[in-house]
């Protein structure tokens, strides 16, 4: 049995040619997907005071962030919109309209910058007058079929406006198998679902909600369908019915503090498994290195290799364009 002094660990970390020799995981910019927030009008840049460092963008705004995502190696943005007010309703029916910001943008950018692959979110938050990602029923309860029919429709109106990846962040139960059949029904073979199939109800959602204009609409929390902090098993079930239902791949939300989950799906599955680093998970950076308690570069790519080593094919992330900059230079 080899031991000290004949083995040495540190001799491979002596020198930055040998770490980079050694090194088990790599981090590029096709690892990133960039979430961008859309608003309504032109010429238009809203930044979020508690997301320093990111805007809501008009739709001209963000064909041009997704020309710069391109050019950086980003190969896939998430769109999310802040739904004017007056267009938010019970049922959130804003969600099917054609023309609606979402879809808007979707063309835009698919017009101007045809490489770049677009994932669209589902769910009737960014619509409902309740903030809710579903329909309500009178004592608040967020209904499961009633919202899958209209997920439906949301996905299908996205696919129609050139939407490549869906995204279901709704976690209500069944909806990846009634999109997928809906997709195949319309001739969308090739747009991709991607399920939040393990997403938990977490309080580092705050600044995504100032985001997208829900967070002082939402009564109550989402705990009757976002998952309990508490569980793992939950989750792999969670994931197996995604699956089965024709998911593409597989989404662990939020990132960081849920990097076992990423591994377990991993191991069990064998399957692309993504991560969101969440709002709160930014700001919480952004918050250290302006405190002085880090530096912001080396926390950027510190933890998004974490999520690499933890088995993710890539995570979506604010800090996308600028980790994709630190990476090319
Ligand atoms: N269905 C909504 C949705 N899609 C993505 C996020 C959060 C993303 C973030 O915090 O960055 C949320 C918030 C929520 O569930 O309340
Ligand atoms: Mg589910």
């Amino acid at each position: 049995m080899s031991h000290y002094p004949a083995l040495r660990l540190r001799r491979t970390r002596a020198s930055a040619w040998s770490r980079r020799m050694y090194a088990e995981t790599v981090l590029t910019p096709a690892d990133l997907i960039w979430p961008l927030f859309v608003t309504d009008g032109e010429g238009v840049e809203e930044p979020i005071a508690s997301l320093p460092g990111v805007s809501r963008w008009s739709v001209d705004a963000v064909v041009a962030l997704a020309r710069e995502a391109a050019a950086l190696g980003i190969p896939c943005l998430a769109l999310f919109p802040n739904t004017p007010h007056e267009l938010r309703s019970e049922r959130g029916e804003e969600a099917l309209n054609p023309d609606n910001l979402m879809c808007r943008a979707i063309r835009a950018i698919k017009d101007a910058v045809p490489e770049i692959g677009l994932l669209t979110d589902v769910a009737l938050d960014p619509y409902t007058a309740h903030g809710h990602d579903g329909l309500i029923d009178g004592a608040g309860y967020v209904l499961n079929d009633d919202t899958a029919e209209i997920l439906v429709g949301q996905a299908l109106n996205q696919a129609r406006a050139g939407a490549d990846i869906i995204a279901p962040s709704d976690m209500m139960d069944g909806r990846v198998g009634l999109i997928r059949e809906a997709l195949e029904g319309e001739g969308h073979a090739n747009v991709q679902i991607m399920a939040y199939a393990a997403k938990y109800a977490s309080a580092f959602y705050g600044p995504f909600r100032d985001a997208v204009g829900s967070r002082g609409l939402l009564k109550g929390d989402k705990k009757t369908y976002q998952m309990d902090p508490a569980n793992s098993e939950e989750a792999l079930r969670e994931v197996e019915l995604d699956l089965d239902e024709g998911a593409d791949s597989v989404m662990v939300k939020p990132g960081l503090p849920y990097l076992d989950i990423v591994r377990r799906v991993k191991e069990r599955f064998e399957v692309p498994v993504f991560a969101y680093q969440v709002s709160g998970e930014y700001a919480m950076i952004e918050a250290a290195a302006a405190a002085g308690a880090g530096d912001r570069d080396a926390l950027v790519l510190e933890t998004l290799m974490a999520f690499k080593r933890a088995g993710c094919s890539g995570v979506l992330t604010y800090h996308a364009a600028h980790a994709a900059r630190l990476l090319g230079a």
